[in-house]
C-alpha cells in the first residue's frame, strides 16, 4: 500500500487503548489511511494519544471523529458499544464501514445493529491478539502480525465492504477468517474467556489462603502460576464486560469444564493414575500441535511482554 494511495481517506478510532493505539500505529506505518481521527471520553487519555502522535485529529466527541470517516472502528469495552453507536449514528457518512474489535460478537451486534443507519456497512470484527496491558501507551505495531482477525458479517452485509475491511486487517499484518457471531462466541468462550476466568479464580484463591502468605505466593510462584498472574492482570472493565456479554456460551463451557474437573478430582481421590496419564498425554499433543503450527512463537507478545519464564520452550 503506497502512502499516496491509502486504502481509506479517513478512519475514526473510537477508544484509544491497547487495540485502538495498535491499529493507529499500523494505519500510519502501512499507509492504510490518509487521516486518522481519534476519539476518547477522557481528556487525559486523548492528550496522551496526542503526545504519542497516534493520529491526525483528536476529539472528545466520538461523533466529531466519525463525521466524514470511511471506516469507523469502535475500540471500547463491549459493554460501551451501544452507547457509542448512539453517539456516532447521526454523524456517519452514507457508505461508511462501521466495525469494532470487541471480544464478544453476538451482544455487540445486538447493541449496534438497531442503532445504525441503513446506508452504512456494518462489519463486526475481533483481532485475536492482545496483552494484559491497557491504555494508549500499551499499543505496538507488531501486535496483529500473523494473528487471526475474525470477521462476523451480519446478514445482508455487502461483500465488498467485508473485503475492504479484510484488506485493512491484512494491511495490519493479520490473517483474516469469517464466521458467524454465534460460532465465534462459542469458540472464544473456550479458548479465551474461560481460561481468563480460571486465571482470575486461581490467583484469587491463592491470595485468599489463610495458611500461605502473600509474600510466599509472590516468592515461590512457579512459572505456571506466574502465567496465570499475567492473565489475571488483564483489564477489569474489559473482562467484566466480556463475561456479562458472553454469558450463555461461557456458562455452557464452564459446565463442561466443571464436569471434567470433577472426574479429575475423582481420579486423584481413587489413585487412578491411568486417567491422569491419558489426559496429560492428550493435552501435551495439543500444545505440541500449537508450537508446530507456529501459533505460539508467531505471537508478537512472545518473549516480549509476557512474564519472563512463560512457557517458551519447544518440545524436547
Ligand atoms: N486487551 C486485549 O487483549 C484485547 C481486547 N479486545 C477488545 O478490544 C476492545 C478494547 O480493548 P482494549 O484496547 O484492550 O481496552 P483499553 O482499556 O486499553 O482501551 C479502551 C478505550 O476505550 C475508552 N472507553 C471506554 N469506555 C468508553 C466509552 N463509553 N466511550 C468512549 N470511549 C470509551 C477508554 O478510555 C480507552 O481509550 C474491547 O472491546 C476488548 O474486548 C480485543 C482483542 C484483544
Ligand atoms: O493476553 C492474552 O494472553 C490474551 O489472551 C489476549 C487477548 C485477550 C482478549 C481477546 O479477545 C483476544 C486476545
Amino acid at each position: 500500500m503506497s502512502a499516496a494511495e491509502p486504502l481509506f481517506e479517513r478512519i475514526a478510532l473510537i477508544g484509544i487503548g491497547l487495540i485502538g493505539s495498535s491499529i493507529a500505529l499500523n494505519a500510519r506505518q502501512h499507509g492504510l489511511a490518509r487521516h486518522i481521527a481519534i476519539a476518547t471520553r477522557r481528556e487525559e487519555t486523548l492528550n496522551r494519544a496526542e503526545e504519542l502522535a497516534l493520529g491526525d485529529s483528536y476529539h472528545l466527541e466520538a461523533a466529531e471523529a466519525a463525521e466524514g470517516a470511511d471506516l469507523v472502528i469502535l475500540c471500547v469495552p463491549v459493554g460501551a458499544c451501544g452507547a457509542v453507536t448512539k453517539e456516532i449514528a447521526p454523524a456517519l457518512k452514507p457508505g461508511a464501514i462501521v466495525s469494532d474489535v470487541g471480544s464478544v460478537k453476538g451482544s455487540v451486534i445486538a447493541q449496534m445493529r438497531p442503532l445504525l443507519p441503513e446506508d452504512v456497512h456494518f462489519v463486526p470484527a475481533h483481532p485475536l491478539a492482545g496483552t494484559e496491558h491497557s491504555g494508549p501507551d500499551a499499543g505496538f505495531p507488531e501486535l496483529f502480525q500473523n494473528r487471526w482477525t475474525i470477521l462476523t458479517p451480519v446478514e445482508g452485509t455487502d461483500p465488498a465492504a467485508s473485503d475492504r475491511l479484510k484488506t485493512f486487517w491484512e494491511g495490519c499484518g493479520a490473517r483474516v477468517e469469517t464466521m458467524s457471531a454465534e460460532h465465534h462466541d462459542l469458540v472464544l468462550a473456550i479458548v479465551s474467556h474461560v481460561p481468563h476466568l480460571i486465571a482470575y479464580n486461581i490467583v484469587g484463591t491463592a491470595a485468599d489462603l489463610e495458611t500461605v502468605t502473600q509474600s510466599e505466593v509472590i516468592k515461590f510462584s512457579a512459572s505456571g502460576f506466574r502465567d496465570f498472574t499475567r492473565i489475571a492482570a488483564s483489564d477489569p472493565t474489559m473482562w467484566r464486560d466480556v463475561f456479562l456479554h458472553n454469558r450463555d456460551a461461557v456458562l455452557e463451557m464452564l459446565a463442561r469444564f466443571s464436569e471434567d474437573l470433577a472426574s479429575l478430582q475423582r481420579a486423584i481421590r481413587w489413585g487412578d493414575g491411568n486417567t491422569l496419564f491419558e489426559l496429560f498425554t492428550r493435552t501435551r499433543a495439543i500444545r505440541r500441535g500449537i508450537i508446530e503450527a507456529g501459533q505460539d512463537t508467531a505471537s508478537p507478545d512472545f518473549g516480549r511482554r509476557a512474564t519472563p519464564g512463560a512457557d517458551e520452550k519447544a518440545p524436547s
